[in-house]
């Protein structure tokens, strides 16, 4: 409950028509969830405009209306609050409507390409099991300490994501972990959010379909940064060749991590293999139950993060040392004739090409390498002939097959994965339309001790199809086909 007074004091000259000070009770961007004492955000989104949905929810009930332009009706007894960017200004009254949780939190953020799931979930898990309180907000999953709420998005929108943060505090917790998306970013999101920190992974190539080109990418990203506070920290991937342009602009304090480059908090790899990483960090010879180079940097960007927030650099290590990742993210199990399944979250080209760059420094000369692959439908339909490329180059064998197809045709997003493949590797690809029979067809072309990647779903447990999301999950899929076949 707030008093629409209360929550206007954080706009800026906001014009309004109607009663002055109606008790609000809920907040909503969807004309279909209003009702009496809602506040209802009039959006303009990708598909279609709030605004156009004003008159709807004035006939449900709505007791105030934030949008850009005024409808023709504007019937007295509904507020209408004028702003000029509604998305903005729901940041803000959100926060505010939830009592400004993040400002009650140590609150740590995490953009980037690749790598935002894995940093904020071991970073969860690490408070954890330092003996914090403390909530996630992740691709995967939300959490509240040990609570899972489940979670639609990467970032969710403003007024949710204020909610949780604010059922966050209600439970006593002091930190909180989140992914911030670019989607995020533009769409504010995370206007009104306070952040203690803010971290910066890396950036490559995805996303293009809705940001248009690379450079309004990276501009999204750098948002993130340009909003941060002077108490805040930033703590980039001086390795990745955008970082400083992340930092350009921000008031917070600058700090960076690197493996090859002079950095804040720098990491030299002594050992890769499938047991795990062993790092040589600020002069100590750490190992880690993570696989594969990409982790080496996540693990530094965690304990940076930590270091920042002040906790104790041995216990942060000890702890870190013995943590898992995240579910989906070179997730593996090996058959009983001895071929190993690699369940991975790879979507995006640089994704794909680390980790395929990590089986090839852990298997023997030998071993074979069969990639599964797909792309999304409604994505960047630019990556998928270069994932497919990278996919067909790195390995011994691929089958292109579908991975949420969503509206689109899936022989189609097949037949432009094809057209990246290069001649001289086409004899390597098969395209199996079908993602349980691709799974299938490649356990039944593996030999003992032969890997088997299966690349783009990790954590997922559904295949969508035309709005509808049926069950799939790739590691149940490939134990099952292990079992059928019984190899
Ligand atoms: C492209 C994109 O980001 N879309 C997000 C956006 O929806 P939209 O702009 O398409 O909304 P719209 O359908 O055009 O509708 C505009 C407005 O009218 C309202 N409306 C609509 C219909 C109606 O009857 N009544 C009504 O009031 C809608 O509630 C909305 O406020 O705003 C919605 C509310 O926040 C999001 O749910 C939706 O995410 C869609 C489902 C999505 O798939 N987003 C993905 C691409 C995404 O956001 N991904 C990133 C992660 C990417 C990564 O991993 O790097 C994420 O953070 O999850
Ligand atoms: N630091 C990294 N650099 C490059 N690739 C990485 C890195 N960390 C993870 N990856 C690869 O990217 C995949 C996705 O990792 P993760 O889920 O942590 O990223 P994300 O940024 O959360 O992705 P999303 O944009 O879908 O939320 C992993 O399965 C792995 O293949
Ligand atoms: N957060 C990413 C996930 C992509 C995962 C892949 N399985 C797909 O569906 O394209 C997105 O929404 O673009
Ligand atoms: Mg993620």
């Amino acid at each position: 409950m707030a008093q629409l007074e209360n929550l206007l004091q954080v706009l800026q000259s906001p014009q309004l028509l109607g009663p002055t000070n109606p008790e609000l009770s809920a907040l909503t961007m969807d004309s279909r969830q209003a009702g009496p004492g809602v506040g209802f955000f009039a959006i303009r989104g990708t598909l279609r405009d709030g605004h156009d949905f004003i008159a709807s929810a004035v006939e449900q009930g709505v007791s105030a209306v934030f949008c850009e332009e005024l409808p023709q009706n504007t019937p007295a007894h509904v507020t209408f609050v004028q702003v000029p960017n509604a998305a903005e200004a729901m940041g803000h009254v959100a926060a505010e409507f939830y009592g400004n949780p993040s400002k009650k939190l140590k609150l740590v953020g995490v953009t980037g390409t690749n790598g935002k799931t894995t940093c904020v979930t071991l970073l969860h898990k690490l408070y954890r099991d330092l003996g914090y309180n403390a909530g996630l907000l992740s691709t995967v999953q939300n959490q509240i300490n040990e609570t899972v709420i489940p979670a639609s998005h990467t970032t969710p929108d403003a007024i949710t994501l204020q909610g949780l943060l604010a059922q966050m505090v209600k439970a006593g917790c002091t930190h909180a972990f989140m992914e911030v998306s670019s989607h995020a970013l533009v769409q504010h999101r995370v206007t009104g959010v306070q952040f203690t920190g803010a971290v910066f992974t890396n950036i490559s190539h995805d996303h293009l379909d809705y940001h248009g080109t690379f450079d309004e990418y990276i501009k999204a990203k750098k948002l993130f940064f340009d909003h941060l506070g002077k108490k805040a920290f930033a703590l980039v991937n001086s390795d990745d060749k955008r970082a400083m342009v992340m930092l350009q602009n921000t008031k917070a304090a600058k700090y960076t991590y690197a493996l090859r480059k002079e950095a804040d908090f720098k990491a030299r790899l002594l050992d890769n293999s499938i047991q795990g990483l062993q790092l040589e960090l600020e002069g100590q010879e750490v190992w880690f139950r993570l696989i594969g180079t990409f982790n080496a940097y996540n693990l530094l960007a965690v304990y940076g993060a930590a270091t920042l927030l002040g906790e104790d650099k041995q216990e942060v290590l000890a702890s870190l040392s013995s943590l898992t990742s995240a579910a989906g993210r070179f997730d593996y199990v090996v058959s009983a004739g001895q071929i190993t399944g690699i369940v991975d979250y790879a979507h995006t080209p640089d994704a794909l090409e680390n980790v395929l760059q990590t089986i090839q420094q852990i298997r023997r000369p030998d071993q074979k390498v069969i990639t599964i692959v797909g792309c999304g439908g409604n994505r960047d339909a630019t990556k998928r002939p270069v994932m497919a490329d990278i996919a067909a180059k790195m390995s011994d064998r691929v089958i292109l097959t579908s991975d949420n197809p969503r509206d689109e045709d899936p022989q189609e997003i097949l037949n432009q994965m094809q057209a990246g493949v290069k001649a001289t590797d086409l004899k390597k690809a098969l395209s199996v339309i079908d993602r349980r029979e691709a799974i299938k067809t490649a356990v039944l072309l593996a030999e003992a001790d032969d890997i088997i990647l299966v690349a783009g779903k990790g954590h997922e447990t559904y295949q969508e199809v035309k709005g509808v999301r049926a069950p799939f999950d790739d590691k149940q899929v490939l134990q099952e086909s292990f079992a059928l076949l019984q190899k």
